[in-house]
C-alpha cells in the first residue's frame, strides 16, 4: 500500500491533513523553498496536536551541506518520528560528509535523505545512505516553479531509483508539485510515499491546506492498493492498514467490460536479432486495448478510472529499456504491465516494426488477467 505524506506547516494544518485522510504529517515551511523548516516549537505543538495518530516528520531546513549544520538541524528535530535531510547539489565529499553525519542519530530517529530530481541527483548514493542507517530516501524538486516530477525526470528513471533504494532496503518517497493525474501513473512503480503540498491548497503552495483537497489526494492514494514494503515499526504503528481496495471481485453478470486503448503509438526503438539492428533505433508501433471493468456512469475523477498515461508511460519505458530482440518480447513485457492493474481484465497489445519493409510485421498478442483467472478457478 502506497501512503500518503502531506506536507504542513502547523499544527491547524497538521489537524487538516489529517481530518483529509495523509498517512504522514511532513511539517515543513511552504514560504522557504522545498525544505524550509519549522521551528522546534512548532513541531512539538503538532505532535502534541496529531496525539500519536499518524506520524509526525520534520524537514532539517535548506541548509548548506556543512556536517555541523545538519547534526544541528537533526538534534532539534529528534523527538519527530521521521527527520528528512536535504541532499542538496554539492561536491560529493560534502555529500558524504552530511551523510556520515547523520549517522550519528540513525538509532535515534528515522532519518529520510532527499534528493533532488533537478538538482542533478546521484542514485548511486543509495547504497551509502543504507550504510549510514538511513531509513528511505525521498526524490522531490527543489524549483517549485519548474514543473512537476515528471518533467524533470522519466518514469525509466524513477523506476530505477525505487528498485535500487528497495535493493537498499530504504523505504522510498516520489513528490515534487505532483498533481492528481500523477498519482496513477507513479503508482506504478510501487513507491511507499507519495508527497504533496501544492496540489492540497486551493491557492500559492504557501496558502492554507484544503481538506477537501486532502481528501481528494488521499482517495487516489488509497484506490491504488499496492503492497508496501515494510516501514519501520515505530512509525507503522500509526499507520492505518486498511484492506487493499480495489481487491473487489467483479459482480456476477458483469458485461464485457469497457475498453481503454492506445493506437498506433510510434516510437524508435533498439530492436531486432540481426547484427544491423544493433546500435540503431527503428520506429515501432504500438496498439494496447485494455478491457476493464465497466466505468461507473458517475466517474469524475482520477480515481474513478484506468489512465491510458499509464499505458503510454509504460511504452516509453520500453524504450528506454534498451536493446530488446524480440517484439514477442515487448507484447508480453507490455501486457504484464498493463495486466497489473486489477481493473483490467485482460489485455490485446500489437507491437509492429514498420521500417522493414513497405508494410509492417510483428505480433499481437491477447492475454487475460491473472488475477482474474485464480479467482474464477476457485469458484
Ligand atoms: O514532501 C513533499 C513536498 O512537500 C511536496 O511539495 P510540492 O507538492 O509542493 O512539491
Amino acid at each position: 500500500m502506497i501512503r500518503f505524506l502531506a506536507s504542513v506547516a502547523t499544527p491547524e494544518e497538521a489537524l487538516v491533513a489529517l481530518a483529509g485522510g495523509a498517512d504522514v504529517i511532513d511539517l515543513k515551511e511552504p514560504s522557504d523553498g522545498a525544505l524550509g523548516a519549522v521551528s522546534p516549537d512548532v513541531i512539538e505543538r503538532t505532535i502534541a496536536a496529531v496525539g500519536g495518530r499518524r506520524p509526525v516528520s520534520a524537514v532539517a531546513g535548506n541548509l548548506p551541506m556543512r556536517p555541523e549544520s545538519v547534526r544541528r538541524a537533526i538534534e532539534e528535530r529528534l523527538s519527530a518520528d521521521f527527520v528528512k535531510i536535504g541532499l542538496f547539489p554539492a561536491g560529493r565529499e560534502e555529500t558524504e560528509a552530511v551523510i556520515a553525519a547523520a549517522r550519528d542519530y540513525s538509532e535515534r530517529s528515522l532519518l529520510i535523505a532527499v534528493m533532488f530530481a533537478d538538482g542533478a541527483p546521484d542514485l548511486g548514493l543509495v547504497t551509502l545512505l543504507r550504510d549510514a542507517g538511513f531509513s528511505g530516501v525521498m526524490l522531490d524538486t527543489m524549483d517549485k516553479g519548474s514543473g512537476g516530477l515528471l518533467r524533470h525526470m522519466s518514469l525509466a528513471k524513477l523506476h530505477e531509483f525505487v528498485g535500487a533504494a528497495r535493493d537498499a532496503n530504504l523505504m522510498t518517497g516520489l513528490a515534487g508539485s505532483l498533481e492528481a493525474p500523477d498519482i496513477q501513473r507513479l503508482g506504478v512503480l510501487g513507491p511507499d510515499f507519495l508527497g504533496f503540498r501544492s496540489a492540497l491548497t486551493r491557492n500559492a503552495r504557501d496558502s492554507e491546506i484544503d481538506e477537501a483537497k486532502v481528501a481528494e489526494i488521499a482517495g487516489l492514494i488509497a484506490g491504488l492498493g499496492r503492497p508496501a514494503s515494510p516501514v519501520p515499526s515505530h512509525a507503522n504503528a500509526k499507520l492505518s492498514d486498511a484492506d487493499l481496495p480495489g481487491a473487489a471481485a467483479p459482480g456476477a453478470g458483469a458485461t464485457e467490460g469497457d475498453t481503454i486503448f492506445v493506437r498506433d503509438f510510434v516510437l524508435p526503438l533498439e530492436i531486432g536479432a540481426y547484427a544491423h539492428e544493433y546500435g540503431r533505433r527503428q520506429d515501432v508501433r504500438f496498439s494496447v486495448d485494455a478491457t476493464i471493468d465497466p466505468i461507473p456512469s458517475d466517474a469524475r475523477t482520477m480515481g474513478d478510472i484506468y489512465s491510458y498515461d499509464v499505458i503510454i508511460d509504460a511504452i516509453r519505458a520500453l524504450a528506454e529499456s534498451g536493446h530488446t530482440v524480440l517484439v514477442e518480447e515487448l507484447a508480453s513485457r507490455l501486457a504484464e504491465t498493463v495486466l497489473a492493474d486489477r481493473r483490467v481484465r485482460r489485455v490485446r497489445v500489437k507491437v509492429e516494426k514498420l521500417d522493414l519493409g513497405p508494410g509492417a510485421v510483428g505480433v499481437e498478442i491477447v492475454r487475460p488477467a491473472p488475477h482474474r483467472e485464480s479467482r474464477s478457478r476457485r469458484k
